[in-house]
Order: structure tokens, then C-alpha cells, then sequence
């Protein structure tokens, strides 16, 4: 069965010199309520990734973003998910809009990316690419 393709966001504070992330907690559905995730979503039939993203952003946070660079994962649909789904994910900036929980989160917080795969309760799934992400951050100013 193929796998859904799924996109979701590293927001940072900034592009050049990310310290902090921006994490979501998700309200549904039950399984995943009260954990915290990139935000992001579906890609729609046709959607190009980078559209469905920014999209998302849009419509669950109410910003406009530009997508930095991508954040690769282990197989060509980035990282699988539990259940027959993969997330690509790729570091975002926002660049008008104060981000808000508009649509399937319940809160929003800013934490540092060094140790932010221990700071939350994170998606099981997300947990290596949190951990990715933070990497990527390091090294792109060191
Ligand atoms: N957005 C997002 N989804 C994730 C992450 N980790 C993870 O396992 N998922 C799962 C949860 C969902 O099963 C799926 C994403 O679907 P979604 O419900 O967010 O997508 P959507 O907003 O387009 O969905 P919908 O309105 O059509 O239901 O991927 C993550 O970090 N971000």
C-alpha cells in the first residue's frame, strides 16, 4: 500500500541561526490528543509538498511562511509515521501573522531546539526528527 504523504513544518525563530522551534499540541484525533507535533498536514491529490505546507501554515496557524531547507529523512517520503503515512519535513520561518491554534491544536510554544526532543511529550513517530532537526540547526552554524 503506498504511503499518504504527509508535510510538516520546523518553525524557527530564524533561518540563518535557529535557536528556537516552534511545537503544536494536537487536539485529535484521540490517539494522538495532547501531543505535541510539527505543524502540518495532508498533501491534497496534485499538491506539490512545499505548496501543501505552506498552505497548512496558513490555514491552521494563520501566517504566511517561506520553507527554508528540507530536513531529509531515511526513505524517499521522508520519515514514516505510524500507519501507512510518511512526513517530509522542512525548516519554515514566518514572515507576517502572529501564529495562533486556529485548527487542530490546542496550544503553541516556542522551545529551544537543543533538547527539544526530551522538553515535550512529542508524537512517538516525530521523535528522530526532532532530533534531525535539532542536528541540522547545530550544524548550520557551526
Ligand atoms: N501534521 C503532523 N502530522 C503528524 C506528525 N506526526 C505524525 O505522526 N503525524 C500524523 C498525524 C496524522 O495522522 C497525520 C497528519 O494528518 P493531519 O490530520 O494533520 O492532516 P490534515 O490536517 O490535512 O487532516 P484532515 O483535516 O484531512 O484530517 O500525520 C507531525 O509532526 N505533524
Amino acid at each position: 500500500m503506498p504511503l499518504k504523504q504527509i508535510v510538516g513544518a520546523a518553525i524557527v525563530d530564524d533561518l540563518e541561526n535557529p535557536g528556537l522551534l516552534l511545537a503544536a499540541r494536537r487536539t485529535r484525533p484521540e490517539e494522538f490528543a495532547g501531543l505535541w507535533e510539527f505543524p502540518g498536514g495532508k498533501v491534497d491529490p496534485g499538491e506539490a509538498c512545499e505548496t501543501a505546507l505552506v498552505r497548512e501554515l496558513n490555514e491552521e496557524l494563520g501566517i504566511e511562511s517561506t520553507l527554508g531547507t528540507e530536513v531529509s529523512g531515511p526513505i524517499e517520503q521522508g520519515w514514516k509515521l505510524a500507519g501507512p503515512a510518511a512526513m517530509r519535513v522542512w525548516f519554515a520561518r514566518i514572515d507576517a501573522g502572529f501564529p495562533l491554534p486556529l485548527e487542530d491544536h490546542d496550544l503553541l510554544r516556542w522551545i529551544p531546539l537543543e533538547g527539544a526532543s526530551s522538553a515535550l511529550d512529542w508524537i512517538p513517530a516525530d521523535l528522530p526528527i526532532v532530533d534531525a532537526v535539532t542536528a541540522a540547526a547545530q550544524s548550520q552554524h557551526s
